[in-house]
């Protein structure tokens, strides 16, 4: 999109979450993780199983203990307790090992389910359409991508696994101690209950505090990546302090948010801590008495306890289990928010293909209206006809916000027609491969992206084909290089410091505006496209050198059909026809000199710009510095000619209304 448009029907403000689904269950929704689990399911078994039976190892140790204490102890056979005592350590280090065994079995995969997630998130984002990344802030993107996947790994790996063994080893341990004595059994289970009341209480409000926070730390990660991405605007505008204010303000709801999150902790430990103690106190008095009454040996008494203590980290390890599995089942939320966003821009079912389009493009009737845009507004465009033939360069013309970018977007299906039709050589564009289609019409912006890779590797970004090191490739690819280059007027890519191999970092931000304008145009050229799609991709360049990229461009346009968004009425000059926009609809095409002589308002837009491009080149070469009071005089007729333009712009409107 345009940079410059003036905001119409203004987009809704992205939200944290645009995603509104009904709730799934916390076990339903972690369920759906099994896609991605599969293969890494035996590892997964197996790591239960090791931590399983280490578990169980832990539970045996204390009837070994009853074992020494009803028999070597009280018959005061010092000899007999040695074989106890090495089976006891025996059975510990096996216990040791199974922990380690289990640790050992999930590294791999666990990490392995992460990438395979990580992969189809990443596949994800690039099949959805440009109105779905409108609406999502790129910091939401990346938390899901980062630390969501980090988390859901984790618990799959730690948490999950823990969770079924401890489960089973609490159910196990208790059998055990009503086997061993079922009053002191029934106690201690009856005075667990609380625990499980609180932490079904902890579910709920920790899943929405969890959730909040998950949230929050997306919109912190693209308040980052904001002022990151606008360095230069917040430093040039002297806004570092504002913008640290606000960082500071979301870094405190977060803050917030894992205070109460930690408060909500806090207080699922107090039961978790507490209720064993009370249990465990009340069956030492109960089983002290039984002692004394002879009805349970010392032995008895001694594991009793000794299993109760096993099982009190299982018992412990609740609340944190519980938190551990909502906060995944949070980020699985958030993954599937992604993975289940509709795509509206699909391939059809049985697609159309050319091998060689002649290159015309025409739009029949077309209208479109952005997703969020109110009702009220109408649509943007509003029942566009137009026809460029083969080998035709038209130039699109009118006032800023008018939809010009907006209509050369709906070639490549950026975005779709809401009624109407764009064909390529009489096929729909709907009825292509979105990749056959966007290897037929190549699009240039004004706003130039390019990516943190080589010169090479950015220009050629439309041809695949071309990469590798096979010398017949890279020959062709040299040459196609060299052209590309020549006719955007690039060749400064050469004296980068390693040449066309240089890495133009982070957004190409290491270049400046007008060299990363005619990369982005030598990657246009570079595709060897049918239909060439230029929204003002000359704007940052001075005038010097846009004059000596349009007599480049005019050999290429030659066989290539054209569209152009022009600022400039020098880039009007490159056209053979010239298609005038106005109120969503094209009012007048034809020769520039024809529309001049023809059209109000197009005398206006090319007034208009001419006004821009005059003030644009004053301000390139602003010759010596006036004295204070010329300049005082300069920007006093800069203001009375900027209003006489309103002034003109407006009597066009009321005219045109009348
Ligand atoms: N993603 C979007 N969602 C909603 N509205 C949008 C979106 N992009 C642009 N618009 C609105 O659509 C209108 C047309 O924008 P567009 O960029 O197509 O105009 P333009 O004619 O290319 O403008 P300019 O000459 O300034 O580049 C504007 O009012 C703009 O605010």
């Amino acid at each position: 999109m345009s940079s410059t448009a003036a905001p119409q029907h203004p987009p809704t403000p992205p939200t944290s979450t645009p995603a509104e689904k009904p709730e799934l269950g916390a076990v339903r929704a972690l369920w759906r993780l099994r896609a991605f689990v599969g293969p890494a399911m035996p590892a997964f078994v197996g790591s239960m199983l090791a931590a399983l039976v280490a578990q169980l190892i832990a539970l045996t140790i204390p009837q070994v203990l009853q074992q020494i204490v009803d028999g070597p102890l009280a018959n005061r056979d010092a000899a007999a307790v040695v074989p106890l005592a090495l089976l006891v350590f025996g059975l510990g280090a096996v216990e040791a090992l199974l922990y380690g065994l289990r640790r050992w079995l999930v590294v791999g995969p666990g990490t392995r389910v992460e990438a395979r997630m990580r992969n189809t998130l990443y596949a994800k984002l690039q099949d959805l359409p440009v109105n779905f990344h409108d609406k999502w802030p790129s910091g939401q993107l990346l938390s899901r991508a980062v630390s969501d996947l980090g988390l859901i790994r984790r618990w799959l790996s730690f948490g999950l696994v823990l969770t079924v063994v401890n489960v089973i080893v609490i159910i196990v341990g208790v059998g055990i101690l009503m086997s061993m004595n079922w009053l002191l059994g029934l106690i201690f289970l009856v005075c667990s209950l609380p625990l499980w009341w609180a932490g079904y209480r902890f579910e709920g409000r920790y899943s929405e505090k969890s959730r909040l926070s998950q949230d929050q730390a997306g919109d912190l990660a693209t308040a980052v990546e904001e002022s990151v991405h606008g360095i230069r605007v917040l430093k040039a505008f002297g806004r570092g302090k504002h913008a640290l204010s606000n960082f500071r303000s979301q870094a405190e709801s977060l803050r917030s948010t894992e205070i109460a999150k930690a408060r909500l902790d806090a207080d699922i430990w107090v039961w978790i801590m507490v209720v064993p103690a009370i249990a465990l106190s009340i069956c030492l008095t109960v089983g002290i008495w039984l002692a004394a009454q002879g009805q349970l040996s010392v032995g008895e008494l001694v594991a009793f306890f000794a299993t109760a203590t096993v099982l009190a980290w299982p018992i412990e390890s609740i609340g944190f289990m519980l938190a551990f599995a909502l906060d995944a089942r949070t980020a699985t939320d958030r993954f599937f928010d992604i993975i289940d966003s509709e795509n509206t821009i699909v391939d059809p079912a049985e697609p159309r293909s050319l091998d060689r389009p002649r290159g015309e493009l025409a739009f029949t009737d077309v209208h479109f209206r952005y997703q969020d845009s109110p009702e009220r507004f109408g649509d943007l465009l509003d029942g566009i006809d137009l026809v460029l033939t083969p080998g035709e360069t038209m130039a699109l013309v009118g006032l800023t916000g008018c939809g010009k970018t907006t209509l050369t977007a709906l070639t490549t299906r950026l975005y779709d027609v809401t009624g109407g039709s764009v064909t390529l050589d009489g096929v729909d564009v709907r009825a292509f491969k979105r990749e056959e289609l966007r290897t037929h019409i190549a699009m240039a912006f004004e706003d130039a992206t390019l990516f943190s890779a080589s010169v090479r590797e950015n220009v050629l970004l439309g041809r695949p084909e071309l990469a590798g090191d096979d010398p017949s490739v890279r020959a062709e690819a040299d040459r196609v290089l060299e052209q590309a280059l020549a006719i955007a007027q690039a060749a400064f890519a050469y004296d980068l410091p390693e040449g066309l191999d240089t890495r133009v970092g982070e957004e190409g931000m290491s270049l400046s505006g007008g060299q990363r304008q005619r990369l982005a145009l030598a990657r246009a050229v570079a595709a060897k496209p049918a239909v060439l799609v230029l929204d003002d991709p000359l704007s940052a360049l001075d005038v010097t050198t846009e004059a000596k990229v349009e007599a480049a461009l005019r050999e290429i346009l030659a066989s290539t059909t054209a569209l152009i968004v022009a600022h400039r009425p020098s880039t009007v000059m490159l056209a053979d026809r010239v298609a005038l926009m106005e109120d969503g609809r094209i009012t007048a095409v034809g020769t520039h000199s024809e529309l001049l002589r023809e059209s109000e308002h197009y005398r206006f837009v090319i007034t208009s710009l001419e006004e821009d491009a005059r003030l644009a080149a004053a301000v390139e070469d602003p010759g010596p510095d006036p004295a204070p009071e010329t300049a005082i005089e300069t920007e006093k007729t800069i203001a009375a000619e900027f209003e006489a333009e309103a002034r003109a712009e407006r009597a066009t409107r009321e005219e045109a209304t009348r």
